[in-house]
Order: structure tokens, then C-alpha cells, then sequence
């Protein structure tokens, strides 16, 4: 990339830049990033508010891609300095099938590295996620750990199969010559549970509640801690590895940095009711309301029902097998690795991380509140 002394500006592409975590990306880079010239949203559903984005100083270039498709990526990357890579499918309620999860994880990230190879592209930041590590199939807890946390990695369910394969990519292409005989440079970011405005399940959740009357059932022991960090936060640390990978490349180069803030560690309920209580939601229960095995029970059938249903109608609830277990299990990150290799720090406080989420809730349609 350009160093001071040149005026040259950067190509920066964002693939799922439409995505929830893409548009945060989007919109801190072109209001964080001084040296961009042009930044390229690819996406395979690209959203009409990109349109607002084109009046600015930056180059905004929306392009409607698969990144599945070799041709579509290569196209996209050519001529571009760094590729921020976080499209993918997220998918743990059996909307689409494993292989197109794979399909569209693994496959789609082999695209993004090859044509960074054979375009030249340097610099390549891949969003991988937490469960790359877990929880694990045992449902062994993974308490306040770090990157180098020994912890027994075992995955069944196919979206974090998927994301450690495409990991492993990355990491693996770091030193890989691009054209032009210079070595990629390649890192990978693992967000915990990321919530924030345009979060989907949190959405899913406030809808749930209104539909019962303002009320959500306790189905979690408050004593389960889940890791979760702010939107903005994660976007904010995208946006200074990818400012940052050129110049420290010999230590940052093929790295993973869990992804973090000042978000406290509450139950995945529990963090969510940090939102949807100043919105007119009540969390009934301080103990799970119904016993273990009727949950798992529970679950079981919906995964009947999502069979017995798909010839007529996608039936994705919330709790499912996968779900539950990840719910039921302890998964929180204490690490400052990303302080000390490139200085990151994030930039939304808990209170304004809060404050923020609340706001686009109240915003929502039908809001209680
Ligand atoms: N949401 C979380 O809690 C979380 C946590 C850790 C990691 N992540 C990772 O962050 C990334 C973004 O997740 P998100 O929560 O914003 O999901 P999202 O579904 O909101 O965004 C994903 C984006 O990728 C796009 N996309 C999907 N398939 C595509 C394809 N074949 N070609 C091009 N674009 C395609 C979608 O259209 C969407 O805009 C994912 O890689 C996910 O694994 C998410
Ligand atoms: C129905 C109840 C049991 C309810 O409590 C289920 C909650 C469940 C939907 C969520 C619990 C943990 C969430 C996951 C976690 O935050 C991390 C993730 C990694 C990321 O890469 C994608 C999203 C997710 C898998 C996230 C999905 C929702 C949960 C399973």
C-alpha cells in the first residue's frame, strides 16, 4: 500500500458489503480511511441505501457478485489494494443446505485468495468467527480464553466446519506470491456473538417478544456466559488491520485476533434483555422456565418439523439442537493481542455501544416502546 510519502490512493474492496457487519465496515472505512480512492461493495444482494454513499469524495463502486463464482471475484479484485473479506453464508438454523454453506465459506474465500494471487492484491483480512474454536461438540466451557487458549477445536455443525476451513485458507496463503512476485499478506479476525444495529436474530428476538405479548421465557441459566461485541467495534478493527497489515506484516501476517470490547459477560439472554428491557420486553424467569430435556426434546421436533415442512414452507426457528448447545455453553474472551500488535482499541464504549443498539430497536416498526 501507498506510505506517506505517496499520494497514491488506495482500492479498497469489502465483499458482503451489504451484509450487517459489510455496511458497518462500509461506513467506517469511508469515514475512517484517508487514503481511500475508491472502495468496492460486492455483494450478492446489494442494498438501495448504497446509493447515498456515492456523493462523497470516495469512489463508491456497488458490484452484484457471487463469490462463488471465480470469474465474478477476479473481476471485483483486479486493480484493488486490499480486500476485506467478510461475506459468507451465517447459517445455524438450517435455512440452506452444507453444501452451500460450504459452497459459498470455503469455496468462496478459495476464490478471494486466488484472485488476490493473480491480481496482485496484497493485503487480504478475512472475518472468520469465534466458533472456529466453540464451543466444541463436548460442550466444553471456553472461559475468558485468548488466541493461544488450549481448547479441543471439534466441530459437526457445518457454518463453523465451514469457517475454520476457510480460516485455515488464509492462513495458510499468508508469504503466497501474488503477481508481481510480492508475498500476500493475509489475517484473520474472530468476532464472538456481534450485535448492534442491523442485527437480524436481536431483531428476531424484539419481533418474538411483541408476539407474546411483551415477554420473553427464560430457556438459559443467567450463570452462561456468551461473548459479545459491538458492531462498530468489530468494523473499527477491520478497518485498522487493513490500514495497518503493510506495515507490520512480519508480525501480523497470518495472525487470528479475536475480535472484543468492553461488552460485559452475560448470558446470551440475559445481554439481549440489555436492549430489549428499555424496550418494552420482560425476561419471565431468574431459572430456565422449562427443564433441560424439554428443551432438547423441543429442539428435536423443530428439526422434524423443518423436514416435514420444507416441501411447503422454510420452518427456521430459533431453537434447534445447535442452538441450544451453543446457548447452553460458556464461550467468553479476555485478550488485549490486538492492543499489542496494532494498537486497537475500541472506539464504542459499553454505554454507547448500549445506547446505540437501544436506539435502532425503538426505530424498528411496531416498536413496544
Ligand atoms: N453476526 C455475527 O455474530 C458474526 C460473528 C462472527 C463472525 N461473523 C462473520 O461475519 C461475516 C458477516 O456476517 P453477518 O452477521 O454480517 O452476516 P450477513 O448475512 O448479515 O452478511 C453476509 C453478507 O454476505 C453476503 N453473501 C452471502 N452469500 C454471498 C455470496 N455467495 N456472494 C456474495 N455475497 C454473499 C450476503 O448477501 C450478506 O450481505 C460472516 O463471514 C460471518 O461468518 C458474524
Ligand atoms: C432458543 C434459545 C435457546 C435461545 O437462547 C437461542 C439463542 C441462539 C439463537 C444464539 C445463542 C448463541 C448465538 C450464536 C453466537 O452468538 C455466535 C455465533 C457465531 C457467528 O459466527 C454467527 C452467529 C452465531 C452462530 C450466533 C447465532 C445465534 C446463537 C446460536
Amino acid at each position: 500500500m501507498a506510505d506517506s510519502a505517496q499520494a497514491q490512493k488506495l482500492v479498497y474492496l469489502v465483499t458482503g458489503g451489504c451484509g450487517f457487519l459489510g455496511e458497518h465496515v462500509v461506513r467506517m472505512l469511508l469515514q475512517q480511511e484517508p487514503q481511500l480512492r475508491e472502495l468496492r461493495i460486492f455483494d450478492l444482494h446489494l442494498g438501495p441505501w448504497l446509493e447515498e454513499l456515492k456523493t462523497g469524495p470516495v469512489q463508491v463502486t456497488a458490484i452484484q457478485g457471487d463469490v462463488t463464482q471465480a470469474h465474478e471475484v477476479a473481476a471485483a479484485v483486479a486493480g484493488a489494494h486490499v480486500v476485506i473479506h467478510t461475506a459468507g453464508l451465517v447459517d445455524v438454523f438450517g435455512k440452506t443446505s452444507p453444501e452451500t454453506i460450504h459452497e459459498v465459506n470455503v469455496q468462496g474465500t478459495r476464490n478471494v485468495i486466488e484472485a488476490c494471487v493473480q491480481a496482485g492484491t496484497r493485503f487480504l483480512v478475512y472475518t472468520s468467527s469465534m466458533e472456529v474454536v466453540g464451543p466444541n461438540i463436548k460442550g466444553q466451557p471456553f472461559y475468558r480464553g485468548n488466541e493461544n487458549t488450549p481448547y479441543e477445536a471439534v466441530h459437526r455443525h457445518p457454518y463453523p466446519r465451514s469457517k475454520a476451513l476457510a480460516e485455515q485458507l488464509v492462513l495458510e496463503a499468508n508469504g503466497r506470491k501474488v503477481l508481481g512476485g510480492l508475498p500476500l499478506v493475509t489475517c484473520a479476525l474472530r468476532p464472538t456473538g456481534i450485535y448492534g444495529e442491523g442485527h437480524q436474530i436481536m431483531r428476531d428476538f424484539y419481533h418474538q417478544g411483541l408476539r407474546l405479548g411483551g415477554r420473553l421465557f427464560r430457556a438459559i441459566p443467567a450463570s452462561v456466559e456468551h461473548g459479545r461485541v459491538y458492531v462498530g467495534n468489530v468494523a473499527w478493527m477491520h478497518v485498522l488491520v487493513a490500514r495497518e497489515l503493510e506495515h507490520r506484516a512480519a508480525l501480523m501476517g497470518g495472525q487470528v485476533y479475536f475480535c472484543y470490547d468492553n461488552s460485559p459477560y452475560k448470558s446470551y439472554e440475559d445481554f439481549n434483555m440489555e436492549f430489549l428491557g428499555p424496550c418494552g420486553l420482560r425476561l419471565v424467569g431468574t431459572r430456565p422456565l422449562l427443564p433441560y430435556w424439554l428443551l432438547v426434546f423441543l429442539a428435536a421436533l423443530n428439526v422434524l418439523l423443518q423436514w416435514l415442512l420444507r416441501p411447503l414452507l422454510l420452518y427456521a426457528p430459533l431453537l434447534n439442537p445447535y442452538t441450544l448447545a451453543m446457548a447452553n455453553t460458556t464461550f467468553t474472551v479476555s485478550t488485549d493481542k490486538a492492543r499489542r500488535h496494532f494498537g486497537y482499541e475500541p472506539p464504542f464504549s459499553w454505554e454507547e455501544s448500549r445506547t446505540r443498539t437501544i436506539r435502532w430497536v425503538q426505530a424498528m416498526e411496531g416498536s413496544a416502546q
